[in-house]
């Protein structure tokens, strides 16, 4: 009997921390048109011209600090790690293939293998749990043009976004409370950031996003592929899971990459707010991941926390994110048709 194909995809990673491994990533990720969402000759001016150059050198630094001797990058060894126990909880009516949007394992040989084993059907499950056109959009746009062109299709399908899963929401909580959430100050839900013009092309109505200041703050059938209500929403009900009152924590949008308005407010502006109100220790999760990875363990971990700090505060304390949590594997498995 033929298999159901699972097809599970994450952002991806540079295949080691060497300045040209992190070059060939950074190109083939911000040469994405969904990534850097401008015309194509501008955006290689950019990409090839300024960005990869100057940033490769220090981005293959950030890299080196998180890298593993044995297990090499983090964001890909949790997705081999979540790849493997999905596909022990499914069993044989399933092949379960892992890969990354940018190097490797390519979506291409992903796909290949899936296919090669004459899978019946395949559901993609890009890893992220709230969908923006620069990741959800990219994976769904790239297996549908690798996949149109076989001679027979299969049937596909795709996860859209899964922001309010509740295993999810449960395991972030359970990760929260390990660190004793009534100990902190403040939390944070620190979300990966998006230039705000890519929020604002995936407004179907064209006159709700930033319209005014909080219309992201509530989720709603108008809003509902909004990358940043999502995240709102997310935030919420982790908050509502651990019992934390409105006026305790704040979402927030990290990693903010060239000069144009990002969704807003940013993280390095809170923690300047929360220094100055005497704010000393701070939890912060990044619920926009599903694995720790450079963004987490370097970012928040070492960057906000020595920020923190030379503002005043004392501990940034990161929540570990879904990574190998066997609840996690059942949110995925819930999820599969
Ligand atoms: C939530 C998922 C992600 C979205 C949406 C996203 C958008 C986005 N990212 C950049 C630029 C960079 N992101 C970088 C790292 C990175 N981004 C994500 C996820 C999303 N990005 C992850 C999981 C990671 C870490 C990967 C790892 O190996 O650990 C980087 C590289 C690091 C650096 O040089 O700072 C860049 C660059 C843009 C421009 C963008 C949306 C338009
Ligand atoms: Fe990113
Ligand atoms: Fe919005």
């Amino acid at each position: 009997m033929s298999k159901k194909g699972i097809l599970l995809v994450n952002l991806g990673t540079p295949d080691s921390p060497s300045v040209p491994d992190v070059k060939k990533y950074l190109d083939q990720f911000l040469m994405d048109e969904r990534v850097i969402d401008i015309p194509k000759l501008n955006r290689t001016l950019l990409v090839k011209g300024i960005i990869v150059p100057f940033r490769s050198p220090k981005t293959a630094k950030l890299y080196r600090e998180i890298w593993d001797k044995e297990t090499g990058s983090p964001l890909l060894y949790y997705s081999e790690l979540q790849a493997g126990m999905l596909q022990d909880k499914l069993g044989d009516d399933y092949q379960v293939e892992l890969a990354m949007r940018y190097q490797n394992p390519s979506v291409e040989s992903a796909l290949a293998k899936l296919k090669a084993a004459l899978v019946e059907s395949i559901q993609v499950i890009p890893l992220f749990p709230q969908y923006a056109s620069a990741s959800t959009g990219s994976v769904m746009q790239l297996v549908m043009e690798l996949v149109s062109k076989w001679p027979t299709v299969p049937p596909i399908s795709f996860v859209n976004s899964f922001h309010d899963n509740e295993l999810m929401i449960k395991v972030f909580a359970e990760n929260a409370r390990k660190h004793q959430v009534e100990s902190f100050d403040h939390v944070l839900f620190s979300f990966h950031g998006l230039p705000e013009r890519q929020l604002l092309k995936c407004d179907h109505t064209g006159s709700y996003c930033l319209k005014n200041a909080d219309c992201c703050q509530t989720f709603n059938d108008t809003n509902k592929f909004c990358y940043s209500a999502q995240g709102h929403d997310t935030a919420k009900l982790i908050a509502k899971e651990l019992g934390l009152a409105k006026e305790n924590y704040t979402v927030c949008f990290q990693s903010r990459l060239g000069k144009e308005p990002w969704v807003q407010p940013y993280t390095t502006d809170v923690l300047k707010k929360l220094a100055a109100e005497g704010k000393k220790r701070l939890l912060v999760f990044s619920p926009a991941f599903v694995a720790d990875c450079l963004e987490t363990l370097y970012e928040i971990t070492v960057e906000y926390h020595e920020e923190f700090r030379a503002l005043g505060g004392e501990h940034v304390q990161l929540v570990e994110s879904l990574n190998d949590n066997p609840l996690f594997i059942d949110a995925l498995a819930g999820m599969v048709k």
